[in-house]
């Protein structure tokens, strides 16, 4: 776990060892321990070096032992021993040194980095703060506004950055232990006591005060309601105002109400899910380690609007060869300009140059014919799109993967366009393709494993977490949002107002509520969706309320205000109104409210008083629901890929892990209860029938979310 050996005749050498990342876990710190001891007594040492093995310095502490009874040295102790040793330490960066990997890096009377490494305390993405001392040591090696930065965003800093802030003495591009090792020989003997970070006194800037106001509040309105970065801040003011024993009190203080929190353990469920969803499996029995991906060199892109212009950009900063496909001579200019401009843009924030000549154009779909992976984006439209996979069928090359972008159509139905339907797989990208980090690839019962494990190994390569989902309509993401804007819509017929329903969902935590992300991504989006089910027009002739659709309770209010040209804000109204078309301020909107009480009239609804707990019932344990029902159906393997989809892909609040996870927080038994409350209060809305999966884990005493999967596999007959 840390092996010890002495090189070059004085340097004592302490080497972690624990794969992949060098964590500290107890055995770890342990080891640290004994084998300073042995530096320290070794007489013919007059310098020690600690390094990590397999070219990674340190990864932090161990999450995994986080959720369990700590044994072993706390690692607090650990780094005072080392800053508290009589001969020199230097700590040999190489790979990351991270969270409790840079604390320790810190404790060191010298640092000296690969000029590739990652530095960084990431301690508050996991809902903590650094509580090995980073609080205190770094503000006072590199001032108080620079430790606000890296501990409040968890942001890591290469070699170069870090030498410049003062985290490191040295950067190097050779063998980063033999340079460590001929810093410590030069350094030998000398005196120790100005190396020493605790005991600097922390640079207080002069509007010391204004700082930290001023940090807290761009702190809490960027944390919507995650208490660690706000904690983070805390830490650092202790360490501009209290002496250093005191600051330390202070974090491990603050580190203890972190540690316990419901989310913390939110936060560190989702370190581990995003992890977990790139080890896929399908109820067929494919899986990630036994599927190989085909290699991929150039892709094709049909359909250069919104999606097909994001995606285009993200291929070619992949570095893949991309030819991109445009009909209308138009669209096919604008997209040029408008993916050389945000390659562009891209490439000035990254200090890169711009990847253009990776991209051809044309108006020409034989253009593809040597592609080995091509991606539709046409137009949500169901015979336009087999249109086109019966072009690409005929087009492209053998074995090329066909993929489509389709956010809610049947993608078997387009394999079935195709000779080889086990070569057809959906890959789901999310506006903006090139921003947003999630991608549902998404299998039908003939999509190939190699097709799977293509399209999973593309998105990683793209920088996409990408989480595999069976075949439905809307796939996870979307069909569980359907439930959850239907809800909203429902609530403003009984009463309520898209104010109330947002300010909900936004004290929840959502960076926006429903209504203004509509309004955002714009309202005749879900309008086109509603009329192609055939759900956004009224049969009038059937005589039937325009509130119930195919036997169901239906909301034509987003219909309604379509019909108006009111489309959110490219055109100024939707359910907010706008100082101009394209504007960004959503502001109350009178016409609105009184359009809402004409329709409760016209409609004989009599508006009751709503609070927010309904709200965010209703929206939100609709949406838990329906991940019930796609798990029971094998459409999700497991709740963390419903959960990783909801974080990634639609701004779920990440300190509350994803709904899957909520739920289990809420407790499961209290979610039956309530969906069997408003089921009896609706039962025109057969979805709020609550799930027979949501039942039966009830029944079997509501195992942690990390059992369910128990639960999910039993035969129903073992109820
Ligand atoms: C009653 C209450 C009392 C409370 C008292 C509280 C006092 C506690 C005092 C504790 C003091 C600790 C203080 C310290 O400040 C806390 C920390 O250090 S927290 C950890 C901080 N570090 C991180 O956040 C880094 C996390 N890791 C990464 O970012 C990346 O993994 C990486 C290191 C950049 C490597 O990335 P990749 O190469 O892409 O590899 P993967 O990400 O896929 O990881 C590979 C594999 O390793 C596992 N892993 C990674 N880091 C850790 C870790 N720190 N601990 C455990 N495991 C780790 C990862 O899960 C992968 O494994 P897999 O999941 O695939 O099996
Ligand atoms: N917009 C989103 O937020 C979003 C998000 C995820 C997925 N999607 C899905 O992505 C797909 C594209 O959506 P969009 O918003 O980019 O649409 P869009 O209307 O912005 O663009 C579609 C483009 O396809 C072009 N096109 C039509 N037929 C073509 C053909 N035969 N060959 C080549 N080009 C053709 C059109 O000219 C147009 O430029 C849809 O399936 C949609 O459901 C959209």
């Amino acid at each position: 776990m840390a092996q010890y050996s002495r090189v070059s005749g004085t340097v004592g050498l302490i080497t972690l060892q624990n794969p992949p990342v060098n964590a500290l876990c107890a055995a770890v710190r342990q080891g640290i321990v004994e084998m300073l001891k042995k530096a320290l007594s070794d007489s013919k040492v007059k310098s020690v070096v600690i390094c990590g093995q397999n070219g990674i310095f340190c990864g932090g502490a161990d999450i995994k032992e986080f959720g369990m009874n700590m044994s072993g040295p706390p690692l607090v102790q650990v780094i005072h021993a080392i800053e508290d040793a009589n001969k020199p330490m230097v700590a040999a960066i190489e790979g990351v040194a991270l969270g409790g990997g840079l604390e320790l890096a810190l404790g060191c009377h010298y640092r000296i980095a690969h000029s590739k490494a990652r530095l960084g305390l990431p301690e508050v993405i996991l809902g903590l703060l650094p509580a090995a001392g980073g609080t205190q040591r770094l503000p006072r090696l590199i001032g108080v506004p620079a430790a606000l930065d890296l501990i409040t965003t968890g942001r890591h800093v290469i070699a170069a950055e870090a030498l410049q802030l003062g985290i490191v003495d040295q950067v190097t591009d050779h063998k980063t232990v033999d340079a460590a090792v001929k810093l410590a020989q030069s350094v030998a003997g000398k005196p120790l006591d100005a190396r020493r970070i605790s005991t600097y006194p922390c640079a207080r800037p002069s509007d010391l005060d204004a700082l930290f106001e001023g940090e807290m509040q761009k702190v809490r309105q960027r944390a919507r309601g995650a208490i660690a970065p706000v904690a983070c801040v805390q830490a650092v003011q202790a360490a501009a105002t209290l002496p250093y024993t005191q600051g330390i009190e202070r974090e491990k203080e603050l580190m203890v109400t972190l540690f316990t929190s419901g989310q913390a353990r939110a936060l560190q469920y989702l370190f581990f899910s995003q992890r977990a969803v790139s080890k896929w499996s399908t109820p067929s029995g494919a899986r990630w380690d036994t599927s190989k991906p085909g290699p991929i060199h150039k892709v094709a892109v049909i359909g250069l609007g919104t999606m097909g212009r994001g995606i285009t950009v993200a291929l070619a900063q992949t570095g893949l060869s991309v030819v991109a496909v445009e009909t209308q001579e138009k669209q096919l200019m604008g997209a040029k300009k408008a993916v050389s401009n945000m390659l562009e843009q891209g490439a000035k924030r990254r200090g890169v140059a711009p990847t253009l000549d990776k991209i051809s154009y044309s108006p020409n779909i034989q253009a593809i014919a040597d592609a080995d992976l091509v991606i539709e984006a046409v137009f949500e439209d169901m015979a336009l799109k087999k249109q086109v996979f019966q072009q690409l069928a005929a087009v492209c090359k053998p074995g090329t993967f066909l993929c489509t972008n389709t956010s809610s159509l049947d993608v078997d139905q387009l394999a079935s366009q195709t000779r080889s339907p086990e070569l057809v797989v959906g890959m789901h990208f999310f506006a903006p393709a090139h921003v947003m980090k999630l991608l549902e690839v998404v299998y039908g019962p003939r999509t190939s494993p190699q097709a799977v494990a293509t399209a999973m190994e593309l998105g990683k390569k793209m920088g996409k977490v990408s989480v595999a989902v069976g075949n439905c309509q809307g796939f996870v993401g979307n069909r569980m949002l359907k439930l959850y804007l239907e809800q909203a819509f429902f609530l403003l017929e009984e009463g309520a107002t898209p104010e109330l329903v947002d300010r909900a969902l936004e004290e929840f935590g959502f960076a926006m509520g429903v209504f203004r992300m509509s309004d955002l991504s714009g309202l005749d989006v879900g309008w086109k969706v509603r009329k192609g089910l055939m759900l956004g027009e009224t049969d009038v002739s059937s005589g039937q309320s325009a509130r119930i659709r195919q036997g169901c309770r239906y909301s034509p209010l987003g219909d309604l205000l379509c019909e108006q040209g009111r489309f959110g804000q490219k055109t100024g109204q939707g359910w907010y109104q706008y100082d101009k078309p394209g504007g960004r301020v959503a502001s109350s909107d009178p016409w609105l409210h009184s359009f809402l009480e004409s329709y409760r009239a016209k409609h004989g609804l009599v508006a009751r008083h709503i609070d927010h707990q309904e709200v965010l019932e209703r929206c939100l344990y609709a949406m838990i629901n329906e991940g019930f029902r796609i798990l029971e159906e094998g459409i999700a393997a497991g709740p963390e890929d419903i959960d990783v989809i909801y974080v990634f892909g639609y701004s779920w609040p990440r300190h509350r892990g994803g709904p899957m996870f909520y739920a289990d927080m809420v407790g499961l038994a209290k979610v039956l209860e309530r969906l069997e409350h408003y089921q009896q209060a609706h039962p025109d809305v057969p979805y709020l029938q609550p799930c027979s999966l949501l039942r039966r884990l009830v029944a079997s005493g509501s195992p942690p979310i990390q059992r369910w999967r128990e639960v999910i596999k039993k035969p129903h007959s073992q109820l």
